[in-house]
């Protein structure tokens, strides 16, 4: 039997994407969406309601979220109170937020899956980047997207300096309380100490969403770099790996660098 989807964002950027993506796979099967303003038609077969709560009323396994940050976490808690598994692509949740949802999940045996960014790309960046902070001492992030994004930082650098924070070494640079002059310049501080991760964010016109990992090392540097495109279609197939593996845990996990081998 198929995985059942129900699709939240179903009309939105990704989530065109992912419509037809999952109607076109044998093992997985679109049977609610939701938008506002796309209520009381049909994806193919699939109703689409203005409320999660109403969508939640057909039968599903998954719920992918791709909607907005002041939506996300309510849906996210709805499903899993329904006994959802949920896939989560938006963005503008952190630390916190996933540790309530991991509660909320563990009490109802579901299972999470949060990705700050399901493209290959941008989970390699992670991957190399986690590499290289065990080695290399010093390490800032440049989150990068476009002007109208309603969130900063973005889920793919967030999620990245929560990670980075928790294994990366000391930084050598000088604290932050002990900057002078405008210490805000710095940026946004992730963790605690000497092990906080700095994310500078930039929103500009011509940006999708990029993000850029600079190890600094006396006399040398490294930068890992991702750039998105303007598609949708990069995060089609870790979604979609996802839904598919979600179920296989109770509790929130985060990253598709999690899933891969
Ligand atoms: N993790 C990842 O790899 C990626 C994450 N993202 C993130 O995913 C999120 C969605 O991005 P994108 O597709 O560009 O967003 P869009 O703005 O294009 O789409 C948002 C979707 O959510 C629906 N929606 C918005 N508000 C509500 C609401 N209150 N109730 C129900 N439905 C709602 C919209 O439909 P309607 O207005 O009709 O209700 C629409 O279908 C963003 O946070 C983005 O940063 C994006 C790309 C990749
Ligand atoms: O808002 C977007 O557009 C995107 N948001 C995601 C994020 O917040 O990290 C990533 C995606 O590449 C585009």
């Amino acid at each position: 039997m198929p995985v059942r989807i129900l699709l939240a964002g179903a009309t939105g950027w990704v989530g065109r994407a992912l419509a037809p993506a999952i109607a076109a796979t044998a093992d997985l099967a679109l049977v609610a969406g939701v938008s506002r303003s796309a209520a009381g038609t049909a994806i193919g077969d699939a109703p689409v309601f203005a409320s999660i709560e109403e969508a939640l009323a057909v039968p599903s396994d998954v719920l992918i979220d791709y909607t907005k940050p002041n939506v996300v976490k309510a849906n996210a808690a709805a499903a899993i109170a329904a006994g959802r598994h949920v896939v989560i692509g938006t963005s503008g949740l952190g630390a916190d937020d996933y540790a309530e949802l991991d509660a909320l999940a563990r009490a109802k045996g579901v299972g999470v899956l949060a990705a700050g960014n399901f493209s290959i790309t941008a989970t390699l960046l992670k991957r190399f980047t986690l590499e290289a902070a065990k080695y290399v001492s010093d390490v800032e992030i440049i989150d990068y997207a476009s002007a109208g994004k309603p969130d900063a930082p973005s889920g793919t650098a967030r999620e990245l300096a929560e990670t980075l924070a928790g294994v990366r070494r000391p930084a050598t640079s000088r604290p932050i309380e002990e900057v002078s002059g405008v210490p805000a310049t710095r940026g946004g501080s992730f963790g605690e100490g000497a092990t906080r991760v700095q994310v500078h964010a930039l929103r500009l016109p011509s940006f999708v969403l990029g993000v850029e990992t600079i190890f600094g090392a006396p006399d040398e540097r490294l930068t890992i770099r991702h750039d998105a495109g303007s598609s949708a279609a990069p995060y089609v197939a870790g979604t979609l790996l996802a839904a598919r593996k979600v179920a296989g845990w109770t509790g929130v996990r985060r990253g598709l660098d999690t899933l891969l081998d």
